[in-house]
């Protein structure tokens, strides 16, 4: 049984709490190892904006799969190891953008959009990309404006792939609404047409899966800071890394996201609660969880 929730006549929406996340909530494996605990790829990050993809890579991180590669300009590679040493980095030959995606290792999910930007050979590395890959994907930020940019290019992507747009990022590929009931008509059409899963951020944020709106029930305003959204999109790569289902991953990963805020907040208040502070809370988001069930 779904917890349904008729938000709207004409839509059917299942609210995301606790009860719907501990149906699809694995427990961990006692006898588990780094190897098979999943591998994510997060690529991303142009000069000035490394921070993002330091952010989405830490976050995948604590989010368990059980390694973690980040694929960024030459300029990021000290950027990365010297802040999260964790984390393994391969460099595109370019100084300042990625130009050519190109790796030898086998991950079972990859990210690309957070801080990449917009350079024309970045656009051109993301097409070359998109044309080859196939390794279940989450598209965010700048890497969504290029798709907006080249709509032709969305056909090339995998059933179920996982795109992660802000409102702005969202009109930029869907087009303007009138109405919040014409905005989820629009999404569910681009959803189904391209059959991809669309995690429409925002206060609430809503996961669009084809007909189905999965609600999420946690958060708050506290997440309104820089790079939280690229923690959740490398929350939401772990996941699928770990052999979460597409929808799976995305639900599962914006209600601990969510629920980090939730947590933090008697403390941090909303206003000194930064992205950072996501990833320091995951590890309670997930206790939640784990204690639930006993
Ligand atoms: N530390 C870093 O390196 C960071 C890098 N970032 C990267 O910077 C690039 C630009 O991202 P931005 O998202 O800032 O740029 P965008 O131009 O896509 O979005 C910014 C604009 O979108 C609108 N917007 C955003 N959220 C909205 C909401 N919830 N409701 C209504 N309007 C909303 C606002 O008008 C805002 O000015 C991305 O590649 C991103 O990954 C950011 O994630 C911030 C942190
Ligand atoms: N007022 C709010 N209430 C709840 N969640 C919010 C609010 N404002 C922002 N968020 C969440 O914060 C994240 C912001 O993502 P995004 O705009 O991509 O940030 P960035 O690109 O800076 O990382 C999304 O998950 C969004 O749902
Ligand atoms: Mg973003």
């Amino acid at each position: 049984m779904c917890n349904f929730r008729q938000t709207n006549p004409t839509m059917n929406t299942i609210y995301i709490d606790q009860k719907e996340i501990l149906k699809r909530y694995k427990y961990i494996d006692k006898q588990t190892h780094k190897g098979i605990q999943g591998h994510a790829l997060l690529i991303g990050g142009s000069y000035g904006k490394i921070g993002s993809v330091c952010l989405s890579s830490k976050a995948a991180l604590k989010t368990g799969c059980g390694l973690v590669t980040a694929f960024v300009p030459k300029c990021g590679y000290e950027i990365v190891q010297i802040s999260i040493p964790e984390v393994t980095v391969l460099t595109d030959v370019q100084e300042k953008f990625i130009s050519n995606i190109t790796f030898e290792i086998e991950p079972q999910a990859i990210a690309i959009g957070p801080g990449i930007g917009q350079e024309l050979a970045t656009q051109n590395a993301l097409h070359e990309f998109l044309k080859t890959n196939t390794i279940p994907l989450v598209i965010d930020a700048d890497a969504l404006n290029i798709l907006s940019q080249n709509k032709s290019w969305l056909s090339l992507l995998a059933p179920k792939t996982i795109i992660t747009p802000h409102p702005k990022e969202l009109e930029r590929l869907i087009g303007k609404w009138n109405s919040e009931e014409e905005k989820f008509e629009k999404t569910k059409l681009f959803s189904k047409q391209y059959n991809l899963i669309v995690v429409m951020k925002g206060a609430p944020t809503h996961t669009i899966d084809g007909e189905t709106i999965y609600e999420n029930s946690t958060g708050n305003a506290a997440l309104a800071t820089a790079g939280s959204g690229d923690v959740l999109t490398g929350m939401i790569t772990s996941l699928l890394a770990q052999s979460y289902e597409p929808v799976n991953a995305a639900i599962l990963g914006i209600y601990l996201h969510g629920l980090t805020a939730d947590i933090a907040l008697p403390e941090t208040g909303y206003q000194s609660f930064i992205a950072s502070n996501v990833i320091e809370n995951i590890g309670k988001a997930y206790l939640t969880l784990e204690n639930a069930q006993k």
